[in-house]
């Protein structure tokens, strides 16, 4: 039987051109085939364009609040600390640390302090200084240290965190039977096991002030510190708290990037922009949960992944307490800057089955205070009434210590630039999300994804040991979107190229099933600096590092676990189950979304690194197997 379908384009504005591609299939009803080509305009649609950027961690919306200065009152408020341990100086502690949740009750700020304390106790002098703790940090360490086997590392970090991983924070969390007071942030991954946000436990990592002791060397975090300028010629790191200096001899820029927040609400009054948030870090995940469970409504402004991915799970997270989930963003559709138009009006369509409120094309255009909610006039004159707002729209890449430091930035894409071995300067490299490095088959890029993260940071540190590597290995992204959206990515993933797309209707047996025998590349990913394929040919001094209490790897959770309700099905539209899409640039496949279609990204990657020109994409579709 062949049934093929034409997809009625929508919004697209100029040199249209669609196609069918019919494919046969012997099974009834598993063969809804489609092929659409697609040239249109770019969705010029960014909300916040010249937005400035606002940390969510503050109180009343103001600016997060310092940690606290390395002064003598530190040291009297740890020794206090440590009585109060002892239990013998608990309440003196108390006191002293109770001021702070007074000046900040709703505040989202981490309860650990500064480590270490004061600037003397971090090592004034490091062969490896990492600036970020996040993602790319980290990865860059296993990389440095299975190449140097007795490296030691210095990780400067302005969060209280040892390195985490983000993804879970809009996906996982929400599903996890973790207990509200449960800091490890517990999740289940793809296997049905479970792990911690955390990358490594505390007891992974040195204490700075003995890392130089350490002849077996390690990894280091210095928490709660801000790296304000990089002397380059010097070799040397000046800290923002006290113009304490670091020299180096290899320097990692992994500084990440902080999430926008949009004009209209960071020029407003504190009462107003203390029911704004932005979205990024574990306490951000507290404060909405607890927003979440006690009041009625949450506004998400964004179409993107992060807006999307938190609409979704909000909408099933605060069912049993009666949440309305809102959802608003100035372009046409959900993900509208990633999936063609058709496939972003469908998946819209699905998160409203989900439970979620899509408000699409409006912006924000005033916003004012009505008792002990929010009113947002929007730009089609309709007024919403709400009780916190979360803005997810887009990132800015951290890039304040460039200009100072004689680095250079990249005007349209933001991010430090590098080239393909991801230096910025002599020694000096960057990766992550606050890099614009340098692809030799796709041109200048910059990626905000974890995999991208994982792989960048790697190649950073392989490079910071002398591998002198070129970029090569294409990192792919991925997102979840309620029971029934999961896809994964690779290469220029960009609308506004042309696209062909083939579709299957899925088999949600199959997809359970594949996954948990056999998890996607990505879940790998961070494995894969333990492989045997990717560990240095000489032979190195074997260190026995600090004991590992907890596997590394993040797995994907499976999704069909968390029992979602139930959503009538809609006949009257396509269904786009599953599928492969091509993003074409100059007849040659530059990147690829495959649709609900899991366990093939390696084949994807192949493809594009082929740099072929391909007369029927067909064919390509079928090495996918969509339909089996
Ligand atoms: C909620 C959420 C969900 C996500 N889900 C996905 C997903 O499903 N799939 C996917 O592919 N990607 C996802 N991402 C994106 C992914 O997590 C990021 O791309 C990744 O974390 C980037 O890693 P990084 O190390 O470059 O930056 P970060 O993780 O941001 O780390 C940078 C660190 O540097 C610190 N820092 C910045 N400046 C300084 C300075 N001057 N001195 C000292 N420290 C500094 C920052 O505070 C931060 O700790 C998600 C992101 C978020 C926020």
């Amino acid at each position: 039987m062949i049934v093929s379908k034409l997809v009625k384009l929508s919004n697209v504005n100029a040199l249209r051109l669609g196609r069918q591609i019919h494919f046969s299939s012997r099974g009834v009803g598993r063969s809804v085939c489609l092929a659409v080509r697609q040239l249109h305009d770019n969705m010029k649609c960014d909300q916040s364009v010249n937005a400035n950027v606002l940390k969510s961690k503050g109180c009343d919306g103001e600016k997060p609040p310092e940690p606290p200065k390395p002064s003598q009152n530190d040291s009297m408020k740890w020794i206090l600390g440590a009585l109060a341990l002892g239990g013998l100086g608990g309440l003196a502690y108390l006191l002293m640390s109770g001021k702070d949740k007074e000046k900040c009750s709703e505040s989202s700020k981490p309860t650990t302090a500064r480590v270490p304390l004061l600037t003397k106790d971090i090592p004034n002098k490091v062969k490896y200084l990492l600036i970020g703790g996040g993602t790319a940090s980290f990865s860059a360490f296993r990389a440095i240290k299975s190449h140097d086997a007795r490296a030691q590392v210095l990780m400067i970090s302005n969060e209280l965190h040892v390195p985490y991983m983000r993804p879970p924070l809009s996906k996982e969390l929400w599903f996890s039977d973790q207990k509200d007071d449960d800091k490890t942030y517990r999740f289940k991954q793809w296997t049905g096991s479970e792990r911690s946000l955390f990358f490594e436990p505390e007891q992974f990592f040195e204490q700075p002030s003995t890392l130089m002791k350490n002849d077996k060397g390690g990894i280091a975090p210095v928490q709660g510190y801000t790296v304000k300028r990089i002397d380059s010629k010097n070799k040397k790191v000046i800290l923002k708290e006290d113009d304490y200096e670091i020299e180096f001899e290899k320097c990692l820029i992994a500084t990440g990037c902080t999430p926008k927040n949009l004009n209209v609400f960071e020029s407003a009054p504190s009462h107003i922009r203390n029911k704004v948030m932005i979205y990024r870090t574990p306490e951000d995940f507290e404060k909405l949960k607890t927003i979440a469970q006690t009041k009625k409504v949450v506004t998400i402004i964004g179409s993107g992944f992060l807006g999307s991915e938190l609409a979704c799970s909000l909408a099933k997270y605060g069912k049993p307490y009666n949440l309305q989930v809102q959802q608003m963003y100035h372009e046409g559709g959900n993900l509208a800057k990633i999936l063609p138009p058709y496939l972003s009006e469908w998946t819209t369509k699905k998160i409203e089955q989900y439970g979620v409120d899509v408000i699409p094309n409006i912006q924000v255009k005033e916003v004012s205070r009505d008792h002990d909610k929010l009113k947002l006039l929007l730009t089609d004159g309709r007024v919403v009434i709400t009780d916190q707002v979360v803005v997810c729209a887009g990132c800015n890449a951290n890039t304040d210590l460039a200009s100072i430091s004689g680095l250079e930035t990249d005007g349209r894409l933001g991010g430090f630039v590098v080239n393909a071995e991801l230096e910025a300067r002599s020694d000096i490299y960057a990766a992550g999300d606050a890099a614009c490095f340098y692809d030799p088959l796709l041109g200048r890029r910059r990626v905000e994804h974890h995999d991208h993260s994982v792989v960048s940071g790697r190649l950073a540190g392989e490079n910071m040991t002398g591998m002198n590597k070129p970029y090569e290995h294409q990192s792919m992204f991925w997102s979840d979107l309620g029971p029934d959206i999961g896809f994964e990515g690779i290469g220029l993933v960009d609308p506004s190229l042309e696209t062909v797309a083939v579709f299957a209707k899925p088999s949600k047996l199959q997809r359970t099933t594949s996954n948990l025998d056999d998890p996607p590349a990505h879940y790998k990913a961070e494995q894969k600096e333990h492989s045997s394929e990717e560990k240095p040919t000489e032979k190195k001094e074997e260190v026995e590092h600090k004991p590992k209490t907890e596997e590394v790897k993040y797995e994907k959770p499976e999704m069909a676990e968390h029992k979602w309700p139930a959503f009538e099905e809609d006949h009257s539209s396509p269904d786009y189950g599953k599928g492969v899409i091509f993003y074409m640039k100059d007849n040659k496949v530059v990147g690829i979304l495959l649709w609900n279609i899991f366990n093939r990204i390696g084949l994807a990657r192949t493809i594009i690194k082929q740099d072929n020109t391909y007369d029927d994409l067909n064919e390509v579709a079928k090495l996918f197997a969509i339909h089996s």
